[in-house]
C-alpha cells in the first residue's frame, strides 16, 4: 500500500492555491512562453502611448505657433506631423489589439486543456467532491472570465498607467497652474475605484458559487426529466430552480449596484474637472498667464487622464470575478490525483517487469478495505479473495453491499484504504493505473455511451479494430440489432446513448469490452437490462472468445453468475460466503434467499 493509495481519503488538496495570487500565476504562464509576441506587443503599445501623448502637444503648437501667429508654414508642418502621428497610432493600436486577442485566446485554450487533463486524472471521489456542474463551469465560464480580463488588461489597461503619468506630467508642462484640479480629480477617482473593488471581490466569489449551484439544478433536472414527470414533481423542481435562480440574481444585483454607481461617479468627477479647467483656464488666459493652445492641450491631457481612469475602473470591475475564477481553475490544477499513475518511486515498475506476464494474471485481494472520504463506516472490510485466470468469479449481494466499490478497485479507479491487491504477487499500486487498465475491460453499472457513431463507441475498446472485428464483437455480444439500424456501424449515438434502449446500451458496452480481448473482464451489473437467455448466450460467448481471461462479474442477479467457477456473497462490505452455485444453495442462507427471491432453481 503506497501513500498514493491512502490519499484517496483526502480527495481535494489545494495547499498551493492559498499562497499564490491566482491571476498573476495564470497570466505569467500565458505570457512567459510567448515572450517574443509579448515583446512585439509591448513595442506596439509603447508606440501607441507615445503617439497618443504627442497629439495634444502638437495641437497646442498648431494653435499657438501656427493659427494664433498666422504662420501657415508651421500649420502645414505641424499638421503633417499630426497626420503621421495619427496614422502610426492607428496602425500600432490595431496591432496591439489583435495581439491582445491572440494572446488571451491562446491562454484560454491552454487553460481548458490543462483543466481537462487534470480532471481526467482525478479519482471518482475527487471529481464528485468538486461536482460535475462545478467542473463544467470551471472549464468554460471561469476560463472565459480570466480570458476577458487578460484581453482587457492587454488591450487597454496596460497603457492606462503610462497615459496617466505621461498626461499628468505633460498637462503640468502645458498648464501647471491647473494642476490642483487635476490632482484632486485623480484622488477622488482612485479612492472611488478602491472602494468599488473591495466591495466587489467577495460578491464575485459568491457569484461563481451561485452559478455552480444553478448549473447543478439544471443538470439534475435535465437528466431526471422523466422521473420528475412520472412523479409529478414539476412544481417542486420549479421551486428549486427558482430558488437557485433568485440566489444568483441577488448576488448579481448586488454587484450591479456597485457597477451602476461607479460609471456615473467617474462621469460626474470628469465633468466637474473639465468645467473647472475650462473656467480657470479662461481666467488665466485673460490675465495672460496661459495661451489658448496650452489650455486646449491641458484639456486634452485631462481627457486622456479621465479616460485612463475610466478604463482602469472598468477593468477593475472585471478583476474580482476573474480572480475568483482563476482561483477555481488553479484549485483544480493543484488537486493532486489521489491515484497518481506511478508507484512509490514515482516510476511505474511495469507490469511485465513486476512479474505480470502477457497472460491473464492471478489477482489476490488480501484483507482489502475501502472507506469513502467522510464516510462513517468502510464500504469494504477485510475482503480476501483470489481471482484466477481462466476462471469466472461472481460477486453477488444486495443493494449497497459493496459490489461496485469492490469492482472499482480492480482497474485502480480507487485504491484500497486497507490491505492490498496483488497481481501475480506484486502490489497493484506499484503499477501505473493506465498500465493496469490496459489489461482490463471494465463495464461500470449504468453503462455510458458517448456522442458519435456505434463504431467510434466500440473503438474506445480498441482504436485499431477493423470493421470485421467490430461486427464479430457485436455478434458475440448478441448485438445483431446494429445490422437493422440505418447506417449500421455508422449509426449515430446521441448524448449518453439515449437513442438506444437500456438493453441495447448494455450489449454495445459488452461488445466494446470484448473487442479488447483483455486479460481481465471486470463487469459491474452488465446484464441487468437483458433477458436470461441473452445473458447466458453472452456469458458463454465471452468465455469462448477469451478462454484464458480472468472474469469477474458483480451482480444482484443469481442467473448472471450461477455457472461461475466461484461465487463470493457480499453483505455490508464483507464476504460472508464463497462457493459454487450448488454449494452456496446448500450452505449460504443469504445466497439461498437471493435465489429463492429470484426463483432460481438449483442446477
Ligand atoms: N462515492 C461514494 N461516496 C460515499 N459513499 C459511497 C460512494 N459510492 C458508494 N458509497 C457507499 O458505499 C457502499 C457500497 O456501495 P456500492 O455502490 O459499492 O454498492 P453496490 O453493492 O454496488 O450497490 P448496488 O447494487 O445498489 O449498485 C454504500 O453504502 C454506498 O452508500
Amino acid at each position: 500500500m503506497t501513500d498514493t493509495g491512502r490519499a484517496s481519503a483526502h480527495p481535494v488538496q489545494d495547499t498551493h492555491t492559498a499562497r499564490r495570487r491566482p491571476l498573476s500565476v495564470l497570466f505569467t504562464e500565458a505570457l512567459a512562453p510567448r515572450w517574443r509576441l509579448v515583446a512585439l506587443f509591448a513595442l506596439c503599445q509603447l508606440a501607441a502611448t507615445f503617439t497618443a501623448l504627442a497629439q495634444p502637444a502638437l495641437n497646442a503648437r498648431i494653435i499657438d505657433d501656427g493659427i494664433m501667429a498666422g504662420d501657415t508654414g508651421t500649420i502645414y508642418r505641424v499638421g503633417g506631423y499630426m497626420l503621421i502621428v495619427a496614422l502610426v497610432n492607428l496602425v500600432v493600436s490595431l496591432a496591439a489589439t489583435y495581439l491582445s486577442a491572440h494572446i488571451s485566446a491562446s491562454m484560454a485554450r491552454e487553460l481548458r486543456i490543462s483543466v481537462r487533463d487534470r480532471v481526467a486524472l482525478l479519482s471518482d471521489a475527487q471529481a464528485s467532491r468538486f461536482g460535475v456542474p462545478s467542473l463544467l463551469t470551471r472549464a468554460t465560464g471561469d476560463v472565459s472570465n480570466v480570458q476577458v480580463l487578460l484581453f482587457a488588461v492587454l488591450a487597454v489597461a496596460v497603457t492606462a498607467p503610462f497615459i496617466l503619468v505621461g498626461a499628468t506630467v505633460l498637462s503640468l508642462v502645458q498648464g501647471w497652474r491647473l494642476s490642483p484640479v487635476i490632482i484632486v480629480a485623480g484622488i477622488i477617482l482612485s479612492a472611488g475605484i478602491g472602494l468599488f473593488i473591495r466591495q466587489l471581490i467577495p460578491a464575485a466569489t459568491l457569484l461563481q458559487k451561485r452559478i455552480d449551484a444553478l448549473n447543478r439544478v439544471i443538470r439534475e433536472q435535465l437528466s431526471g426529466q422523466r422521473v420528475i414527470r412520472a412523479f409529478s414533481r414539476e412544481r417542486t423542481e420549479l421551486a428549486r430552480y427558482e430558488e437557485a435562480n433568485t440566489d444568483l440574481f441577488t448576488v448579481a444585483l448586488r454587484m450591479g449596484r456597485w457597477q451602476t454607481a461607479l460609471l456615473p461617479t467617474v462621469t460626474l468627477v470628469s465633468g466637474l474637472a473639465t468645467v473647472a479647467v475650462s473656467a480657470l483656464g479662461a481666467i488665466f488666459i485673460d490675465h495672460g498667464w496661459m495661451r489658448i493652445g496650452q489650455l486646449t492641450a491641458t484639456s486634452g491631457y485631462l481627457m486622456q487622464i479621465l479616460v485612463a481612469v475610466s478604463t482602469l475602473s472598468v477593468v477593475a470591475g472585471v478583476i474580482p470575478r476573474a480572480s475568483a475564477s482563476a482561483a477555481r481553475i488553479i484549485e483544480i490544477r493543484d488537486c493532486e490525483p489521489s491515484i497518481d499513475g506511478a508507484g512509490p518511486g514515482g516510476q511505474s515498475a511495469g507490469l511485465t517487469a513486476g512479474g505480470v506476464t502477457d497472460r491473464a494474471p492471478l489477482i489476490d485481494l488480501d484483507r482489502v478495505g475501502f472507506r469513502y472520504a467522510g464516510a462513517e463506516s468502510p464500504a469494504l472490510d477485510s475482503i480476501s479473495l483470489t481471482l484466477r485466470p481462466q476462471s469466472t468469479t461472481g460477486i453477488i449481494g444486495g443493494t449497497a453491499s459493496g459490489k461496485s466499490t469492490l469492482l472499482a478497485l480492480l482497474p485502480r479507479l480507487i485504491d484500497p484504504t486497507a490491505g492490498s491487491i496483488r497481481w501475480n504477487g506484486a502490489d497493484a499500486t506499484d503499477f501505473a493505473p493506465t498500465e493496469v487498465r490496459s489489461r482490463i475491460s471494465y463495464i461500470s453499472a449504468g453503462t455510458s455511451l458517448i456522442t458519435g457513431t456505434i463504431a467510434t463507441n466500440l473503438r474506445i475498446g480498441r482504436t485499431d479494430a477493423t470493421d470485421d472485428e467490430l461486427w464479430q464483437a457485436l455478434d458475440l455480444a448478441s448485438a445483431g440489432f446494429v445490422r437493422e439500424r440505418d447506417g449500421g456501424l455508422d449509426a449515430q449515438v446521441t448524448p449518453a446513448g439515449r437513442n438506444f434502449s437500456g438493453g441495447q446500451r448494455q450489449r454495445l458496452a459488452l461488445a466494446r469490452a470484448l473487442l479488447r480481448r483483455p486479460d481481465v473482464f471486470v463487469l459491474d451489473e452488465p446484464f441487468s437490462a437483458l433477458d436470461t437467455d441473452t445473458e447466458q448466450a453472452i456469458v458463454r460467448a465471452i468465455r469462448t472468445a477469451c478462454p484464458t481471461s480472468t472474469i469477474v462479474i458483480g451482480t444482484q442477479r443469481v442467473s448472471s453468475i450461477r455457472n461461475a467457477d466461484q461465487i463470493a456473497v457480499i453483505e455490508a462490505g464483507r464476504i460472508v460466503a464463497v462457493g459454487t452455485h450448488r454449494s452456496l444453495l446448500a450452505d449460504s442462507t443469504v445466497y439461498r434467499e437471493l435465489a429463492d427471491a429470484q426463483a432460481v432453481a438449483g442446477v
